[in-house]
């Protein structure tokens, strides 16, 4: 057997794994890259068969459409593709619809609705149905039926009652057929509180400790599982959602926005669910991953320059993380000019010396080399880690992020010392930028010579669940909005710095 590739720590890096972001660096001797051509031909086979196993993951949405766009049909469709799914629709009923409310309605004739789903569900090779808007009984039982003669992977019910402005979107009476017909097909549902409660025959849903209960209750309608929403508890500052499997409550967390803008939330994240169960993912990870989704969609559109918004600096953010105990900080800037770029470098670059923690400059090896800091960090479509080598010289830190095994043995190669790799989870801070989930990265955990970083959508809720996976080659975790669009930068670093070191030591 081959011996594994020997690892020695950088002699300017802390040697605790339980950090917000360990680099380690590899063994400076490193085997010649194999001819061109051998991998050229490699990559071509490794996509070939790739494409050959994966069928484009397909959803089929049975909702009513939104003319605002923001929730229905159109929201369902926008947060499939965002997920990388094919989503199919058939329509319900049409709504005449925008932020202030619902105008008119439209109901589809269900001998048509019937039509759209044999039309569909005959001819392609559906892997889940999610379902919005159903407007009246006989449409449920149309749906039942459909559902019966043409089984799907799974069946994601969102039992969407009356919308966030309060208009009613399916008539009182489709209670008893989502309750005795439906539930029992589903895979899992997710109501919002006012529809747990209107299920449950209105019961009060005010605390998280109600919302348990009211699961637990669902669940007995016959569901695999269910999600209690808690966007609409105002009062509360965290949006808490009840996941309920019938053995164990999972309480999911996000911080709750400060914004209006929330039609359509349900909608995008059980389209989310659909899209990762259509992907493979279990039900929990696509619960995981749809809640981070709509966390990160909400604060994408409140605003993106978070240290802006939250008042600070860019040197008063770097000092609290490294006072909560962050042990590597990688500047990131997109939009600022260079000379800005270089002075904020500058003023982080004292810091970080000063606390004894490396600083990596994103891309701007021309910024690292005038700032004198500790190292770059790559993409792939920047300069390869060995051009940055070469300009950096031997003694310092080279990331590069990597979404493949391919990827990750091209930075072995180029001289690297680390890879980020992700997005684990869709974020707000990187558009169009697909998602790995949990296989993805245990892919390239498991194919990587060279330590990971896991990055990408990761924080207080989901961080432990990366680290529990337990991937040797996995040293720590890279976060954004997480830590900094939030009030508290040295609070929120310690209360990740905590689950690291506790999921570490487990
Ligand atoms: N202001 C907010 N900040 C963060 N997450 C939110 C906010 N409002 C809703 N969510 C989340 O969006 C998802 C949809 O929830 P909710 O709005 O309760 O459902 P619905 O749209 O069906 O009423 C849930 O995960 C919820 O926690
Ligand atoms: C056609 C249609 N389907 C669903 C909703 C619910 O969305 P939300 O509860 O987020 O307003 C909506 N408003 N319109
Ligand atoms: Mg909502």
């Amino acid at each position: 057997m081959a011996a594994a590739p020997q690892q020695s720590v950088h002699p300017s890096l802390p040697s605790s794994t339980s950090t917000l972001r360990l680099l380690i660096s590899s063994s400076p001797r490193r085997p010649p890259p194999p001819p061109p051509r051998a991998r050229r031909y490699n990559r071509l086979a490794a996509s070939a068969s790739a494409a050959r196993e994966m069928p484009w993951p397909h959803v089929l949405t049975v909702a009513g459409s939104d003319s605002g766009g923001g929730a229905g049909i159109q929201a369902d469709i926008k947060a499939c593709a965002a997920l990388g799914a094919y989503c199919s629709s058939v329509v319900t009923a049409v709504t005449a619809q925008n932020t202030a409310g619902v105008q008119g309605i439209h109901v589809v004739p269900e001998e048509f609705i019937r039509e759209q789903l044999n039309s569909v569900l005959s001819d392609m090779s559906v892997d889940v149905v999610k379902t919005g808007m159903l407007p009246s009984i006989g449409v449920v039982r149309v749906l039942c039926e459909s559902l019966k003669k043409f089984p799907v992977k799974a069946l994601v019910v969102d039992p969407v009652m009356v919308s966030t402005s309060g208009d009613i979107l399916s008539e009182s009476s489709t209670l008893s057929v989502y309750r005795d017909e439906l539930f029992a097909m589903a895979d899992i549902v997710t109501p919002n509180v006012k529809e747990a409660s209107r299920l449950l025959g209105g019961v009060s849903l005010r605390t998280v400790s109600d919302m348990r209960n009211a699961a637990e209750s669902i669940y007995k309608f016959g569901p695999k599982h269910v999600l209690v929403k808690g966007g609409d508890m105002l009062e509360s500052s965290d949006a808490t959602d009840v996941f309920f499997d019938g053995k164990e409550f999972i309480e999911l967390h996000a911080h709750r926005i400060k914004t209006h803008n929330t039609h359509g939330t349900g909608c995008t994240l059980a389209s989310c669910i659909a899209s990762e169960l259509a992907k493979g993912a279990t039900m929990l990870h696509a619960v995981q991953v749809a809640k981070n989704f709509v966390e990160s969609a909400l604060h994408h559109m409140t605003d993106s320059g978070m240290n802006k918004k939250w008042g600070r600096s860019i040197k008063e953010a770097v000092q609290a993380a490294i006072e909560g105990g962050a042990t590597i900080v990688q500047l990131r800037e997109k939009d600022s000019e260079t000379r800005e770029f270089l002075e904020a470098a500058k003023a982080c670059m004292e810091i970080c010396k000063s606390s004894g923690v490396p600083l990596l400059i994103n891309d701007r090896v021309d910024i690292a080399l005038a700032c004198n800091a500790d190292g770059v960090h790559v993409g792939q479509s920047d300069m390869s880690a060995h051009e940055v080598r070469e300009l950096l010289g031997p003694g310092k830190i080279i990331g590069v992020s990597c979404k493949t095994p391919a990827q990750a043995q091209q930075a072995w190669n180029d001289g690297a010392d680390y890879i980020g790799c992700g997005g684990v989870f869709p974020t707000s801070t990187k558009a169009n930028n697909p998602t790995l989930g949990f296989d993805g990265l245990k892919t390239v955990c498991l194919a990587s010579k060279l330590p990971v970083v896991a990055i990408g959508g990761i924080n207080a809720s989901n961080a432990g669940s990366v680290m529990e996976l337990g991937l040797p080659n996995l040293k720590g975790v890279a976060v954004v909005s997480a830590l900094f669009d939030r009030p508290s930068v040295v609070a929120e670093t310690r209360n990740m710095k905590s689950i690291l070191t506790n999921t570490s030591r487990t």
